[in-house]
């Protein structure tokens, strides 16, 4: 059988259709593109009367008369005046124009995937931020997750980078675990591999989590731009203090956020205790301490480590000893106790005559300590006493005789420290991994960030006094004499180190005569700048890390 042809209206109408379309669209187009500046102007003449009406609205009723009589005398005003109402049209015009322009609208809102991610931390909040009681719960599962997160921002690989989160007001906000176990959520549902911060406004029932740029690792000792008295323990981040200095990183110079700690009469935590593993940085930051103290006082360094890390600063101006055994350490520390007392009385007679202070009780004097408690075993074998007993004086009394004292010990041996030396060292460090507890005890507040995933050598917490607890990363300040020290890094301590006062090849002593500087001084030595010099104790001889040789 023949096949019949199609009706014309359906072979062809679909073509016919689609041509009418075309041409519809296109017209459609040209008339947009003729009309654009019409419209543009309309929408902009709309949006200036809607300004127009609320500020009418927002006009005490007070005010009105004047404003109206103002405005129909500059109505009267462009009316006389030649071209008056042409231009003013002309400017109406223009200004329309300027405001209904197209403005492309921003992406509002996340896309898919973070949407998502939006959604599951809130549905992983609901437990905590939920109460069977609460009658219209801001976090209930299926609930509205816009309205508990306020604000949120994604980095390009759409990780959050910060959120701010609204809970409810019986949320228990001022316990530790109760902010913790939040802390620990979003941290670990936002992506690991980061450090957060977590800033909780307990009045407004709000917590602003946002993640922190790792602190640069690349400032190196050198002289920083502070006054007498003030001593840079590192670097932090930009909003937690006020300051900036000056750095050098190779030739070019840049601010940085110090951590400044002052010390000396006016300082309220005269005293620091560095706690760090082995390896963390503790030695670094006690040289970097040491090489800004010789810039304006005399230094005492008593190293337990025993490993000759501060060769580098023996027989330098400034540096009154550098003690690695127990007899040595123990007379040093015995001549710095005196010389407290010393410019004690010194000072006070001074004022009750009605004197100045002395000029010889004014320079600073720094007493050094990494790792004391390496003595304590020792020297309660050898029934002698621990020489941190002999830093009483110097911590109870050093911030009026310009006397500080900087003790550096690890966690392992924490407990080996005296009540004294906890209690008088008001400004405290922490460097390297350390559990949250671990910095709670140490510092007396954990931090409000979460734990760096990579924690580089230097990298840890400060806290001065009751302040707050600051991310701190300390300048690379390694010893000169280690072979794996870079270049640039032995330069620049090598730079900051004063002239020798004794030639290098008189500075080490045997064993034997350290332990006869034990025997006390007749008279405590006075420090370096006073007429008479101490006897420099620079017992560097080689001994093993833990036991001091001599014992
Ligand atoms: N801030 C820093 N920047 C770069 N490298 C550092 C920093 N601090 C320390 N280092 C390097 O890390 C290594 C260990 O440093 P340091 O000796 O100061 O640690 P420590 O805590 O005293 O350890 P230990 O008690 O085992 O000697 C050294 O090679 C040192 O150069």
């Amino acid at each position: 059988m023949a096949r019949r042809p199609l009706p014309r209206i359906l072979s062809s109408g679909s073509a016919h259709i689609a041509r009418s379309r075309e041409m519809a669209r296109s017209a459609a187009d040209s008339a947009t593109d003729v009309l654009h500046p019409l419209i543009t102007i309309t929408r902009g003449l709309r949006l200036l009367a809607g300004s127009g009406r609320r500020k009418w609205a927002a006009t005490p009723k007070e005010r009105r008369g004047p404003a109206l009589f103002l405005v129909a005398a500059c109505v009267l005003v462009v009316a006389l005046l030649p071209y008056g109402p042409l231009l003013t049209l002309i400017s109406v015009m223009a200004v329309a124009g300027w405001k209904g322009r197209d403005r492309t609208p921003a992406r509002k809102g996340p896309n898919d995937a973070e949407l998502q991610r939006l959604r599951s931390l809130y549905e992983a909040l609901v437990p905590y931020f939920s109460v069977p009681e609460d009658p219209s719960p801001l976090f209930a599962h299926g609930g509205e997750w816009d309205k508990a997160f306020d604000e949120y921002e994604f980095d390009a690989d759409g990780r959050l980078t910060r959120l701010r989160v609204s809970y409810p007001a019986y949320f228990t906000d001022g316990e530790d675990s109760s902010r913790v176990r939040i802390e620990h959520l979003l941290h670990t549902k936002s992506g690991r591999g980061r450090e957060y911060l977590f800033d909780w406004d307990e009045e407004g029932n709000e917590l602003v989590m946002s993640v922190l740029p790792p602190l640069p690792t690349d400032i190196a000792a050198q002289r920083f731009v502070t006054t007498p008295g003030e001593t840079v323990l590192g670097f932090t981040d930009a909003a937690a203090v006020r300051r900036t200095v000056p750095v050098m990183e190779g030739d070019t110079t840049r601010d940085a956020p110090p951590v400044v700690w002052r010390t000396g009469a006016r300082s309220t935590e005269p005293h620091l205790l560095v706690v760090g593993r082995p390896g963390s940085g503790t030695t670094s930051l006690l040289r970097s301490i040491a090489l800004q103290a010789l810039a304006h006082g005399d230094v005492v360094i008593v190293d337990g480590n025993g490993t000759g890390e501060y060769a580098s600063l023996t027989g330098r101006t400034g540096v009154l000893a550098v003690e690695c055994g127990l007899s040595g350490a123990l007379s040093g520390l015995e001549w710095a106790a005196n010389e407290t007392e010393r410019r004690l009385i010194a000072a006070n007679r001074a004022r009750q005559s009605g004197h100045a202070v002395p000029d010889d009780t004014k320079r600073p004097l720094w007493l050094l300590l990494d790792r004391p408690s390496a003595f304590s075993h020792p020297a309660a074998a050898d029934g002698r006493p621990d020489p941190q007993e002999l830093l009483q004086v110097p911590l109870r009394h050093g911030r009026a005789a310009n006397v500080t004292v900087v003790v550096a010990e690890q966690f392992d041996t924490l407990d080996a420290l005296s009540r004294t030396v906890r209690t008088h060292t008001r400004a405290r460090v922490v460097l390297g991994a350390a559990t949250r507890d671990e910095l709670a005890s140490v510092l007396g507040a954990p931090p409000h960030t979460t734990p760096t995933p990579e924690t580089p050598t230097g990298r840890g917490y400060a806290r001065l006094g009751t302040g707050p607890v600051l991310r701190l990363q300390v300048p690379a300040t390694p010893d000169p004499y280690d072979d794996a020290t870079s270049d640039a890094h032995r330069r620049a301590v090598l730079d900051l180190l004063p002239d020798r006062h004794t030639p290098p090849g008189a500075t080490t002593e045997p064993t034997d005569t350290a332990t006869r500087t034990a025997e006390p001084d007749p008279e405590p030595a006075p420090p370096a700048r006073t007429k008479v010099k101490p006897r420099p104790r620079q017992s560097q001889a080689p001994v093993p890390a833990a036991v001091p040789a001599e014992g």
